[in-house]
């Protein structure tokens, strides 16, 4: 029987037929650290915030997460499960197209979106076991660009767009009630948070974006990686991780990935390097990656919330300590997304690069906070 066309495609690399992990998607120093286990009792316990609680509970515990691990477990958040359930069963529907189709639908050089490797995998010669999927979840591109992989549009494609639609739709609330939280754990008072120039402009420009991994069963996960350590360089991203655990979360002192229990229903929230940013480095950035399993297919789903691409982000006036400069100077995402390629190809800390350096500190006016977010 002729090869089928799709699988002589020198771009797509075909997971399923592969027998053992090749050397271009090997990856050395996977086990430089130990590997704990995220969900038993004790101080590697992932922490839990549950919307359920009273409101001032909640906060605080945000405000230690935030500042402790710059990740949580969210539940309680109300996003029904069935809906979850059938986000996850359509992820699943989209990677087991066939691969003719979801390579016409393949991420350009520079595309914000797209199918494929993600971005981030530009900057490293070896290949990660996984294939992605970018998308913006808002109405007016989302039918547009599902296009590109259900051409003829048709049932399949009907279901995705209106159970992606009614997700973004949940999503986009819930992200306004955790900035609230997010804010009111940084301090501000309820006033503050609705009407100081700032926080409001933050919550009514914020964008969401949506990537989607699927991880293949692997031949020899311990050779392999899902997903390279990152930091999310947005705000803060909701992660719908099924039932196959597969996160893990990078700790200091001693150095150590604690592996986060896939809970079902839960969301993880990672804090992202603008919000770290945003919050002077008081809620710190997570660095993160994915392992992959060698029985079980693995999918998870990131919610990126960021701002529009003009915005400047610099340090909440609220967020600098009185009489302190911020330490951050104010970037786009755009700008952000520059400086991290830079720092990836000189291995230099990216949020280093945008600090504000001792004599920009010197200098700097602290700025009022209807400069803080503002269009260029
Ligand atoms: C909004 C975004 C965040 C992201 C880049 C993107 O434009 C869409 C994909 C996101 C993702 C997912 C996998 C890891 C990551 C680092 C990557 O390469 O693509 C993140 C990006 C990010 O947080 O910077
Ligand atoms: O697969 C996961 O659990 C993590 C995904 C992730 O970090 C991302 O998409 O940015
Ligand atoms: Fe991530």
């Amino acid at each position: 029987m002729p090869t089928p066309s799709h699988l002589k495609n020198p771009l797509y690399f075909d997971f399923r037929a592969a027998r053992r992990v090749p050397e271009s998607h090997a990856w050395p120093g996977l086990h430089d650290h130990p590997v704990v286990d995220g969900g038993a009792p004790g101080p590697d316990a992932v922490p839990v915030v549950d919307l359920r609680e009273a409101p001032a509970a909640a906060v605080d515990r945000v405000a230690r997460a935030a500042e402790q691990w710059g990740a949580f477990l969210l539940t309680g958040h109300g996003v029904p499960a069935a809906l979850l359930a059938r986000v996850e069963e359509q992820v699943a529907r989209l990677f087991a197209l066939p691969a003719a189709d979801k390579m016409r639908a393949v991420r350009g050089p520079g595309d914000a979106c797209g199918y494929g490797s993600p971005p981030i995998s530009s900057f490293f010669s070896k290949c990660m076991w996984s294939e992605g999927y970018t998308f913006s979840p808002a109405p007016a591109s989302l039918r547009r660009d599902l296009r590109k992989l259900w051409p003829k549009a048709g049932q399949d494609y009907n279901t995705f767009c209106d159970v992606m639609e009614e997700f973004h739709k949940q999503m986009r609330a819930l992200a306004d009630k955790l900035l609230e939280l997010f804010l009111k754990a940084l301090g501000l008072t309820d006033d503050q948070v609705s009407s100081v120039e700032a926080e409001r402009r933050i919550a009514e420009t914020m964008t969401a974006t949506m990537h989607l991994n699927w991880y293949p069963r692997c031949p020899d996960p311990r050779r392999a990686l899902g997903l390279i350590a990152h930091t999310d360089s947005g705000f803060f991203t909701f992660v719908l991780q099924s039932l196959v655990p597969g996160l893990q979360l990078f700790r200091h002192a001693p150095d150590r990935w604690v592996a986060v229990p896939a809970v079902p229903g839960a969301f993880v929230v990672n804090v992202g390097d603008l919000f770290h940013i945003l919050t002077n480095g008081r809620f710190h950035s997570v660095y993160h990656r994915a392992v992959v399993n060698r029985d079980l297919d693995r999918i998870s789903l990131g919610y990126f919330l960021g701002p529009p691409p003009h915005a400047e982000v610099a340090p909440l006036r609220e967020a600098v300590p009185p009489g302190r400069s911020p330490a951050y100077r104010a970037v786009t995402w755009p700008e952000y997304m520059g400086v991290r390629k830079k720092a990836f190809t000189t291995g230099a800390s990216a949020l280093k690069m945008v600090a504000a350096t001792a004599e920009a500190e010197a200098q700097a006016e602290l700025p009022s906070t209807a400069t803080i977010i503002s269009s260029r």
